[in-house]
């Protein structure tokens, strides 16, 4: 029995499907999936299904596309021209699919693995105890009464910065920024959303969130998404980047925790950023 993390699917249902054929996983096996499960590939529907139906087998965090769909699904914000959700918009099963969406944490930790999993990461003054209780907040909102308000406060760049004074809607969407969106950040956790290509894209002050040298998670075991301009490569001991831009047309990547092989399947999408 084996556990495997994989990069952000964004339906690219196919090449997941060779990946898995490729760590020639078994009903024994159990799968964490980094969140970005859907959006601007072409087989989302497929890619939620065939997940929800693995059951505990698999264990996912929600991504900024994840929650997207779950907004667009409530009518909260319009689809973007890059959108691909309309085959789970018009599925049959869309509600079914979108309640168990709704249910899924955004992080997710193993103390016997000694794995931590989060879409984009966790900010420097965070520990890991703190970031779950932090997820929790929000993950307690999106399983509630109130997900539709929550959608309809999620969006926006402001606060740049975590205070323990924040309240409501703000402080949600703060967590929801920092777990779901942030790349780079000051050593206060300052946010800065414009910056989205490699590390030369870095602006002054700011640092990717895991290279603060005094970050609380320092020498935890953690697995994120979310940044495919990284390529796979966070340089940083016990941080293990896994969005390897499979939608961008470069690979699939999937990190068994056991003995930290990697296994790749190439992009079957329009090649963006391929390095060959
Ligand atoms: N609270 C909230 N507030 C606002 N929006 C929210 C939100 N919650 C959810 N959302 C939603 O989030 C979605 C994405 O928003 P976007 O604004 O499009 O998000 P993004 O930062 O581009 O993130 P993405 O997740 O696509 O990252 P990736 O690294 O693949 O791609 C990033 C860039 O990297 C580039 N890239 C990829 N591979 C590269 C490479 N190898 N080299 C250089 N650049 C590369 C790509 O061109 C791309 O531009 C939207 O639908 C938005 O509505």
């Amino acid at each position: 029995m084996a556990t495997y993390a994989i990069g952000d699917i964004q339906g690219c249902f196919d090449e997941f499907q060779n990946l898995l054929e490729l760590i020639n996983f078994g009903q024994n096996d159990k799968l964490w999936l980094c969140g970005d499960l859907v959006n601007r590939g072409p087989k989302s529907l497929q890619t939620l299904r065939f997940i929800k139906e693995l059951g505990v087998q698999a264990h996912m965090v929600l991504g900024n596309h994840d929650l997207h769909l779950l907004a667009v699904h409530y009518d909260i914000t319009r689809k973007k021209k890059s959108d691909t959700l309309d085959e789970i918009l018009c599925a049959p099963d869309r509600e079914e699919l979108m309640q168990w969406l709704q249910q899924q944490p955004l992080l997710h930790t193993d103390s016997r693995l000694n794995f931590t999993m989060v879409h984009a990461g966790i900010p420097p003054g965070w520990s890991i105890n703190n970031a779950q209780k932090k997820a929790q907040e929000v993950e307690n909102i999106l399983r509630s009464a109130k997900a539709q308000a929550f959608f309809e406060h999620m969006y926006g760049n402001k606060p740049e910065k975590w205070s323990n004074d924040l309240k409501g809607w703000k402080r949600l969407r703060t967590i929801t920024n920092y777990l779901t969106r942030m790349r780079f950040c000051t050593p206060e956790g300052k946010l800065e959303f414009a910056s989205k290509g490699g590390l030369e894209t870095q602006p002054d002050g700011f640092l990717p969130w895991y290279k603060h040298p005094h970050r609380k998670t320092a020498g935890e075991n953690i697995i994120f998404g979310h940044w495919a301009a990284l390529q796979g490569a966070a340089d940083t001991q016990n941080v293990y980047a896994l969005d390897t831009g499979c939608i961008w047309g470069v690979k699939l990547t999937a990190l068994r925790l056991d003995d930290l092989s990697y296994y790749r399947t190439p992009s079957l999408q329009k090649s963006a950023f391929a390095t060959g």
